[in-house]
Formats: structure tokens, sequence, C-alpha cells
């Protein structure tokens, strides 16, 4: 019997893509195909190398390869779509849609070309419409695209939840729901610190402002940089999504998932708390919410469902 490593593809070498390479290979959760345009190949192989290079001092067996090929990624248990446009000051995330979403549909022919078994995770800006478009160009099961926001807009609440209560990270826990965008639905009434509901340690006001941080945690990176986004906790949230996946942990974790009547939406994909296992999504799990909530996650939907009229 021989056993094979698994071969993870990631879409776009810049910011995200590499990051996410690495800390990919530093897991040892495969080896690693890195994607770019033409123009770009040398820096892509030269990115790819440096990395490789990383592996004896850091003790971690990975291949990892920079390509413009797409047949390079032929065979892939999983493909990771960080390809496009990023935004700048002053712009939303929904102002790349008509750029990202040529990207996401020549990319996607090419995934599918060469891996039809493949899993998809998406993280290209505006996420929850460049799953969808991912999904419909793919012709895959929804359960194997899925789309990046919530293991990543969770993280940040967690981290403000954190430094207000000065507590461990590892003990708080929390969901965020909906949309990517501004009006993403962090649940307070789901979120705890050692077990302990925050609504409980934390008061109403700084709660608030907490709620109101995470919303806009993108922009508060993007406007820091000055010329680009955030991808140091993008690129860890898209390995814990991975490393679900390849490894079949079966967690719950919020992520971009196709629904079909869940929470009341239909042909949409949207941030909602999923089992996240071998068979990708593998269940959506459906909250009990206040009306309150209900209220705020259509309001999230609404917004992305607005995006979406723009690719019809
Ligand atoms: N969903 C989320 O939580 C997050 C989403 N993002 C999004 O991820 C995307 C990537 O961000 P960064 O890596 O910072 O941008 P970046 O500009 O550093 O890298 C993007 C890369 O994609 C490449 N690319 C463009 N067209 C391509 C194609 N057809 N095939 C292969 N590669 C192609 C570019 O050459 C570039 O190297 C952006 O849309 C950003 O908004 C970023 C952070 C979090
Ligand atoms: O804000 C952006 O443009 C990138 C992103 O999605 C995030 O960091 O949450």
């Amino acid at each position: 019997m021989s056993i094979k490593r698994r071969k993870i593809s990631v879409i776009g070498s810049g910011f995200t893509g590499s990051t996410t390479a690495l800390m990919l290979a530093q897991r040892e959760l495969g080896d690693i195909v890195l994607v770019d345009i033409p123009n770009m190949e040398d820096p892509t192989k030269a990115r790819a190398l440096d990395m490789l290079e990383a592996s004896p001092v850091q003790g971690f067996d990975a291949n990892i390869v920079g390509t413009a090929n797409y047949k390079d990624t032929k065979n892939s248990d999983l493909v990771i779509v960080t390809a496009g446009i990023a935004r700048k000051p002053g712009m939303s995330r929904d102002d790349l849609v008509n750029t990202n979403a040529k990207i996401m549909k020549s990319v996607t022919q090419e995934i599918v070309k060469y891996s039809p078994n493949c899993y998809i995770v998406v993280l290209t800006n505006p996420v929850d419409a460049m799953t969808y478009t991912v999904f419909k160009e793919s012709g895959f099961p929804k359960e194997r695209v899925i789309g990046q926001s919530g293991v990543l807009d969770t993280a940040r609440f967690r981290t403000f939840v954190a430094e207000e209560l000065n507590l461990s990270v590892k003990d708080v826990t929390g969901f965020v729901l909906g949309g990517h965008g501004d009006d993403m639905v962090p649940l307070i009434r789901y979120s705890y610190a050692g077990g302990i509901p925050i609504e409980t340690l934390i008061s109403k006001e700084r709660l608030e402002s907490i709620v109101e941080r995470t919303r806009k945690g993108g922009g508060e990176i993007v406007n820091l940089l000055g010329n680009g986004s955030a991808y140091y906790a993008p690129a860890a949230s898209l390995t814990v999504m991975a490393e679900a996946i390849l490894k079949d942990q079966r967690r719950i974790l919020p992520a971009i998932a196709y629904l079909e009547g869940e929470y009341g939406y239909s042909d949409i994909y949207l941030g909602v708390p999923t089992i996240l296992g071998g068979n990708g999504i593998e269940k959506i799990i459906e909250l009990d919410l206040t009306e309150e909530e209900k209220t705020a996650l259509d309001n999230s939907a609404n917004s992305v469902k607005k995006v979406m009229e723009i690719l019809q």
C-alpha cells in the first residue's frame, strides 16, 4: 500500500496566498502548489522556493512549488482561491465585484479541468458573491464549494473580547454570522469566556463597541496598511478550514455555505455555523435567533443579494 501526501493548490501568490501556503506547509497538511498569472511566474516560483528553504530550519516536510501552469495543480485534494484584487482605503469589498468575478470564472474553469473531485475554499472578495460565482461556474455539489469569512470575523471578535477581559484568547468563543461586510452579525448571546456568557462579564456599551470594531475589522487594517488588506489572520483562518476538511475533523466553524431554505434564505451563499469535515460542509447548524438577531441577519443577507444582482 502506498500512502501519498495530500495536494493543496493555492491560487494567487499575493499576500494572502503566500502566507496561507506557508501556514499549510508548516502544519504539514500536504504538498503545496502556488499558482499565479504568467507575468508573476518568477516571483511565484521564488516565493515557493523561499518557503521550501524554510522547511529544514523549521522541520516541516512539504513540497512547495510555484507555477503559472494549471497543469501543475492536477489532482489537487483541496484548492484555495485567493486570486484577484484587494481593496484600498475608501473602497468597500463590493467595489471589487466586477474585476474579481471575471477572475473567479477563469480560475474555476482551470480548477475543474484539472481537479474535478477537489474541495474549493474561496477567500477572494466580495467573498459571499465570489463563492456563489465559483459554485455556479464549477458545477460542483454545494458541500465542496465553501467561502471563508466567519472564522476570521469570529477571530477578530475573540481577540477584542479577550483583550477587554484580559483573558487568554483560548478561552473565548463566539459566532459571527451573515455576509462578510460591515453589517455582519456577531452573536453576543452565543459567545462565552471559559463557558461564562460574555454578556454577564462585559457591559452593554463595551460590547456594542466590540461588535462595531469587529464589523469594521477588515477596514481598520486596510486603513492602517494604506495599500492592501489583512493577510496573517485570513491565512490562519483558511488553514484551520483546510485542516478540518483534510483531517476530517468535523469541527463546528462558521463558513460561507450555500443555503436552500436554512435561516429562511435560498439560492445564496452566506456565513452560517457549519460542521466542516472530510465531506466539506457536512451540516448547516440552524441557531434559534431572536427577532433582533434575525432582522440583523436579514439586513446582511440583503446586502449580499444586492452584490449578487450586479453579477446577473
Ligand atoms: N474573505 C476574507 O476574509 C478575505 C478576503 N481577502 C481578499 O482576498 C483577495 C486577495 O488578497 P491579497 O492576497 O491581499 O491580494 P494580492 O494583490 O496580494 O494578491 C492577489 C494575487 O492574485 C493574483 N491573480 C490575479 N488574477 C489571477 C488569476 N487569474 N489567476 C491566478 N492569480 C491571479 C495576482 O497576480 C496577485 O498575486 C482580495 O480579493 C481580498 O479582498 C483578503 C483577506 C480576507
Ligand atoms: O477588508 C478587506 O478588504 C479584506 C478582508 O476581507 C478582511 O480583512 O476582512
